[in-house]
Protein backbone atom coordinates (compact mmCIF):
# COMPACT_ATOMS: atom_id res chain seq x y z
CA UNK A 1 0.00 0.00 0.00
CA UNK A 2 1.35 3.39 -0.74
CA UNK A 3 1.40 6.24 2.08
CA UNK A 4 0.89 8.60 -0.64
CA UNK A 5 -2.23 10.09 -0.20
CA UNK A 6 -3.80 12.59 -2.14
CA UNK A 7 -4.51 16.40 -0.56
CA UNK A 8 -8.25 15.68 -0.21
CA UNK A 9 -9.39 19.37 0.74
CA UNK A 10 -10.14 21.52 -2.37
CA UNK A 11 -9.51 25.75 -1.89
CA UNK A 12 -12.25 27.88 -3.44
CA UNK A 13 -10.73 30.61 -5.63
CA UNK A 14 -9.54 33.47 -3.18
CA UNK A 15 -6.89 30.26 -1.97
CA UNK A 16 -8.39 29.45 0.95
CA UNK A 17 -10.07 26.51 2.94
CA UNK A 18 -13.70 26.30 3.29
CA UNK A 19 -14.78 28.00 6.62
CA UNK A 20 -16.13 25.13 8.34
CA UNK A 21 -13.17 23.00 8.14
CA UNK A 22 -10.89 25.69 9.89
CA UNK A 23 -9.78 25.96 13.02
CA UNK A 24 -7.59 28.68 13.28
CA UNK A 25 -7.73 31.96 10.75
CA UNK A 26 -4.66 34.48 11.07
CA UNK A 27 -5.14 37.30 9.02
CA UNK A 28 -2.78 40.52 7.67
CA UNK A 29 -1.45 39.95 11.07
CA UNK A 30 0.97 42.30 12.17
CA UNK A 31 3.78 42.98 15.10
CA UNK A 32 5.49 45.67 15.50
CA UNK A 33 7.93 45.92 18.78
CA UNK A 34 9.15 49.36 19.87
CA UNK A 35 12.80 49.52 19.91
CA UNK A 36 15.33 52.34 21.24
CA UNK A 37 15.95 52.77 17.40
CA UNK A 38 12.75 53.17 16.32
CA UNK A 39 9.76 50.36 15.69
CA UNK A 40 10.51 46.96 14.70
CA UNK A 41 8.02 45.60 11.96
CA UNK A 42 8.20 41.66 13.07
CA UNK A 43 5.41 40.02 11.14
CA UNK A 44 3.36 41.92 8.34
CA UNK A 45 0.87 40.64 6.57
CA UNK A 46 0.89 37.29 7.59
CA UNK A 47 -2.12 35.04 6.40
CA UNK A 48 -2.27 31.57 7.34
CA UNK A 49 -5.20 29.16 7.80
CA UNK A 50 -4.98 25.49 9.85
CA UNK A 51 -7.82 23.07 9.57
CA UNK A 52 -9.61 21.33 12.64
CA UNK A 53 -7.35 18.25 13.47
CA UNK A 54 -4.40 19.62 11.45
CA UNK A 55 -1.07 19.02 12.78
CA UNK A 56 1.47 21.93 10.92
CA UNK A 57 4.87 22.64 12.09
CA UNK A 58 6.62 25.95 11.40
CA UNK A 59 9.91 25.96 10.39
CA UNK A 60 11.93 29.48 9.97
CA UNK A 61 15.37 31.38 10.42
CA UNK A 62 16.59 32.32 13.90
CA UNK A 63 14.52 35.35 15.15
CA UNK A 64 12.10 35.55 12.30
CA UNK A 65 9.12 35.54 14.19
CA UNK A 66 8.09 32.14 14.90
CA UNK A 67 7.56 32.60 18.80
CA UNK A 68 5.78 36.30 18.09
CA UNK A 69 3.31 34.39 16.20
CA UNK A 70 2.83 31.57 18.19
CA UNK A 71 2.65 33.58 21.63
CA UNK A 72 -0.42 35.98 19.78
CA UNK A 73 -2.18 32.94 18.78
CA UNK A 74 -1.84 31.71 22.63
CA UNK A 75 -3.49 35.54 23.05
CA UNK A 76 -0.11 36.47 25.14
CA UNK A 77 1.38 38.61 23.27
CA UNK A 78 -1.07 41.68 21.47
CA UNK A 79 -1.84 42.20 18.20
CA UNK A 80 -0.30 44.84 16.59
CA UNK A 81 -2.77 44.69 12.88
CA UNK A 82 -4.56 42.15 11.38
CA UNK A 83 -6.10 39.15 13.46
CA UNK A 84 -6.68 36.05 14.78
CA UNK A 85 -9.19 33.89 15.16
CA UNK A 86 -10.78 30.47 16.78
CA UNK A 87 -13.60 28.94 15.11
CA UNK A 88 -14.50 32.28 13.41
CA UNK A 89 -14.27 34.29 16.61
CA UNK A 90 -11.61 36.80 17.02
CA UNK A 91 -9.33 36.17 20.16
CA UNK A 92 -9.08 38.87 23.20
CA UNK A 93 -6.47 36.93 24.95
CA UNK A 94 -5.46 33.93 26.16
CA UNK A 95 -8.20 31.29 26.84
CA UNK A 96 -9.09 27.35 27.78
CA UNK A 97 -9.22 26.68 24.32
CA UNK A 98 -5.55 27.49 23.35
CA UNK A 99 -2.98 24.86 25.53
CA UNK A 100 0.98 26.03 25.52
CA UNK A 101 3.44 23.78 25.84
CA UNK A 102 7.09 25.60 25.63
CA UNK A 103 10.62 24.41 25.96
CA UNK A 104 10.99 24.31 28.91
CA UNK A 105 7.69 23.21 30.99
CA UNK A 106 8.00 25.83 34.01
CA UNK A 107 6.50 23.69 36.44
CA UNK A 108 6.29 24.68 40.28
CA UNK A 109 9.51 22.72 41.31
CA UNK A 110 7.98 22.27 45.17
CA UNK A 111 4.55 20.34 43.92
CA UNK A 112 4.06 17.19 42.71
CA UNK A 113 4.02 15.71 38.75
CA UNK A 114 0.26 15.71 40.27
CA UNK A 115 -0.38 18.71 41.53
CA UNK A 116 1.24 20.89 38.38
CA UNK A 117 -1.18 19.08 36.10
CA UNK A 118 -4.25 20.04 38.80
CA UNK A 119 -3.25 24.03 38.62
CA UNK A 120 -4.21 23.93 35.33
CA UNK A 121 -7.10 21.41 35.29
CA UNK A 122 -8.79 23.26 38.21
CA UNK A 123 -8.81 26.26 36.58
CA UNK A 124 -10.86 24.72 33.57
CA UNK A 125 -12.86 22.30 35.57
CA UNK A 126 -14.33 24.15 38.60
CA UNK A 127 -17.38 22.22 38.35
CA UNK A 128 -16.30 18.82 38.49
CA UNK A 129 -15.37 16.91 42.00
CA UNK A 130 -12.30 16.67 43.19
CA UNK A 131 -11.93 13.04 42.38
CA UNK A 132 -13.16 13.90 38.31
CA UNK A 133 -10.30 16.78 38.36
CA UNK A 134 -8.06 13.91 40.26
CA UNK A 135 -8.94 11.41 37.45
CA UNK A 136 -8.32 13.41 34.45
CA UNK A 137 -4.69 14.72 35.74
CA UNK A 138 -3.75 11.31 36.74
CA UNK A 139 -5.51 9.75 33.18
CA UNK A 140 -2.91 12.10 31.44
CA UNK A 141 0.11 11.52 33.24
CA UNK A 142 -0.62 7.83 32.62
CA UNK A 143 -0.55 8.80 28.79
CA UNK A 144 3.08 10.16 28.84
CA UNK A 145 4.30 7.25 30.90
CA UNK A 146 4.59 8.91 34.27
CA UNK A 147 2.16 6.75 36.30
CA UNK A 148 4.41 5.92 39.00
CA UNK A 149 5.48 9.40 39.30
CA UNK A 150 2.87 11.42 40.34
CA UNK A 151 3.71 12.28 43.76
CA UNK A 152 7.18 12.72 42.91
CA UNK A 153 8.21 16.97 43.04
CA UNK A 154 9.10 18.66 39.89
CA UNK A 155 12.45 19.39 40.68
CA UNK A 156 13.18 15.48 41.55
CA UNK A 157 12.59 15.27 37.98
CA UNK A 158 14.52 14.62 34.76
CA UNK A 159 14.10 17.51 31.97
CA UNK A 160 12.54 14.62 29.82
CA UNK A 161 10.01 14.17 32.46
CA UNK A 162 9.23 17.64 33.17
CA UNK A 163 8.90 17.89 29.90
CA UNK A 164 6.24 14.81 30.03
CA UNK A 165 4.09 16.43 32.94
CA UNK A 166 4.02 20.22 30.48
CA UNK A 167 2.63 17.66 27.63
CA UNK A 168 -0.11 15.95 30.08
CA UNK A 169 -0.73 19.29 31.47
CA UNK A 170 -1.76 20.88 28.17
CA UNK A 171 -3.56 18.28 27.11
CA UNK A 172 -5.36 17.71 30.51
CA UNK A 173 -7.41 20.87 29.61
CA UNK A 174 -8.36 19.79 26.62
CA UNK A 175 -7.78 22.97 24.43
CA UNK A 176 -9.06 23.32 20.67
CA UNK A 177 -5.71 24.09 19.54
CA UNK A 178 -2.19 22.97 21.22
CA UNK A 179 0.61 25.56 20.62
CA UNK A 180 3.92 24.08 20.96
CA UNK A 181 6.98 25.89 21.09
CA UNK A 182 10.11 23.68 20.40
CA UNK A 183 8.93 21.54 22.94
CA UNK A 184 11.59 19.21 22.44
CA UNK A 185 14.64 21.33 21.71
CA UNK A 186 16.19 20.95 25.42
CA UNK A 187 15.73 16.60 24.85
CA UNK A 188 18.45 14.31 24.09
CA UNK A 189 17.43 12.57 20.77
CA UNK A 190 16.24 9.32 22.41
CA UNK A 191 13.61 11.21 24.72
CA UNK A 192 12.88 13.75 21.40
CA UNK A 193 11.63 10.62 19.77
CA UNK A 194 9.97 8.75 22.82
CA UNK A 195 8.25 12.21 23.17
CA UNK A 196 7.26 12.72 19.62
CA UNK A 197 5.45 9.70 19.74
CA UNK A 198 3.58 10.51 22.94
CA UNK A 199 2.61 13.59 21.04
CA UNK A 200 1.32 12.13 17.71
CA UNK A 201 -0.53 9.31 19.78
CA UNK A 202 -2.22 12.20 22.44
CA UNK A 203 -2.84 13.99 19.11
CA UNK A 204 -4.27 11.61 17.16
CA UNK A 205 -7.05 10.10 19.63
CA UNK A 206 -7.87 13.58 21.26
CA UNK A 207 -8.14 15.09 17.73
CA UNK A 208 -7.44 18.39 18.19
CA UNK A 209 -5.57 21.20 16.56
CA UNK A 210 -1.64 21.14 16.68
CA UNK A 211 0.76 24.10 15.67
CA UNK A 212 4.32 23.26 16.94
CA UNK A 213 7.33 25.42 16.46
CA UNK A 214 10.38 23.43 15.40
CA UNK A 215 14.26 23.97 14.12
CA UNK A 216 14.32 20.53 12.92
CA UNK A 217 13.64 19.52 9.61
CA UNK A 218 13.10 15.90 10.23
CA UNK A 219 10.92 16.45 13.06
CA UNK A 220 8.91 19.30 10.79
CA UNK A 221 8.22 16.48 8.25
CA UNK A 222 7.73 13.36 10.59
CA UNK A 223 5.13 14.89 12.58
CA UNK A 224 3.39 17.45 10.45
CA UNK A 225 0.23 17.44 7.90
CA UNK A 226 1.87 20.51 6.85
CA UNK A 227 4.72 22.18 6.95
CA UNK A 228 4.55 25.80 7.41
CA UNK A 229 8.04 27.89 6.32
CA UNK A 230 8.27 31.79 7.51
CA UNK A 231 10.58 34.03 5.60
CA UNK A 232 13.51 35.82 7.38
CA UNK A 233 12.43 39.03 9.07
CA UNK A 234 12.16 42.08 9.25
CA UNK A 235 8.64 41.52 8.13
CA UNK A 236 8.10 38.14 8.17
CA UNK A 237 5.05 36.22 6.40
CA UNK A 238 4.61 33.16 5.38
CA UNK A 239 7.05 31.88 2.75
CA UNK A 240 5.84 28.51 1.54
CA UNK A 241 3.64 25.59 2.72
CA UNK A 242 4.48 22.29 1.93
CA UNK A 243 1.53 19.62 2.46
CA UNK A 244 2.85 16.15 3.83
CA UNK A 245 1.10 13.22 2.52
CA UNK A 246 2.76 10.24 4.35
CA UNK A 247 -0.66 8.15 5.71
CA UNK A 248 -0.80 8.08 9.18
CA UNK A 249 -0.14 6.06 11.39
CA UNK A 250 3.41 6.72 10.54
CA UNK A 251 6.62 5.42 11.48
CA UNK A 252 10.15 6.37 11.23
CA UNK A 253 11.02 3.42 9.15
CA UNK A 254 8.28 3.59 6.95
CA UNK A 255 8.89 7.28 6.49
CA UNK A 256 12.55 7.68 6.56
CA UNK A 257 12.10 4.71 3.32
CA UNK A 258 9.77 6.41 1.26
CA UNK A 259 11.71 8.46 -1.63
CA UNK A 260 9.59 11.56 -1.24
CA UNK A 261 10.84 11.74 2.31
CA UNK A 262 14.26 13.41 0.73
CA UNK A 263 12.26 15.19 -1.60
CA UNK A 264 10.57 16.59 1.23
CA UNK A 265 13.64 17.53 2.74
CA UNK A 266 15.66 19.02 0.01
CA UNK A 267 12.41 21.39 -0.26
CA UNK A 268 12.80 22.54 3.12
CA UNK A 269 16.81 23.15 3.18
CA UNK A 270 16.57 24.99 0.08
CA UNK A 271 13.87 27.37 1.55
CA UNK A 272 16.34 27.49 4.67
CA UNK A 273 18.98 28.13 2.60
CA UNK A 274 17.87 31.15 0.56
N1 LIG B 1 9.61 41.97 23.43
C1 LIG B 1 10.37 42.25 22.39
N2 LIG B 1 10.80 43.52 22.15
C2 LIG B 1 11.55 43.80 21.08
N3 LIG B 1 11.96 42.90 20.16
C3 LIG B 1 11.57 41.64 20.35
C4 LIG B 1 10.78 41.24 21.47
N4 LIG B 1 10.56 39.90 21.38
C5 LIG B 1 11.18 39.47 20.26
N5 LIG B 1 11.80 40.51 19.65
C6 LIG B 1 12.56 40.46 18.39
O1 LIG B 1 11.64 40.02 17.40
C7 LIG B 1 12.29 39.13 16.49
C8 LIG B 1 11.53 37.81 16.45
O2 LIG B 1 11.70 37.12 17.69
P1 LIG B 1 11.07 35.67 17.92
O3 LIG B 1 11.53 35.21 19.26
O4 LIG B 1 9.63 35.73 17.66
O5 LIG B 1 11.79 34.85 16.76
P2 LIG B 1 11.91 33.27 16.54
O6 LIG B 1 11.76 33.04 15.09
O7 LIG B 1 11.00 32.55 17.46
O8 LIG B 1 13.41 33.01 16.99
P3 LIG B 1 14.13 31.65 17.50
O9 LIG B 1 14.00 30.67 16.36
O10 LIG B 1 15.55 32.05 17.72
O11 LIG B 1 13.43 31.21 18.74
C9 LIG B 1 13.73 39.01 16.97
O12 LIG B 1 14.52 39.94 16.23
C10 LIG B 1 13.67 39.42 18.41
O13 LIG B 1 14.88 39.98 18.84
Amino acid sequence: MSIITANRTTLDDNGLFPSNEVMLDLKSLKKVYPTPKGDYVVLEDLNLQIRKEEFVTIIGHSGCGKTTMLSMIAGLNDISGGNISVLGKHIKGPGPDRGVIFQSPSLMPWMTALQNVLLGVNQVFPDATKAQRNDIAKYYLQKVGLEDAFNKRASELSQGMQQRVGIARAFAIKPKVLLLDEPFGMLDSLTRGELQDILIEIWNKEKITAVMITHDVDEAIFLADRVVMMTSGPKAKIGDILNIDFERPRTRKSVLEHDDYYKYRKHLIDFLEH
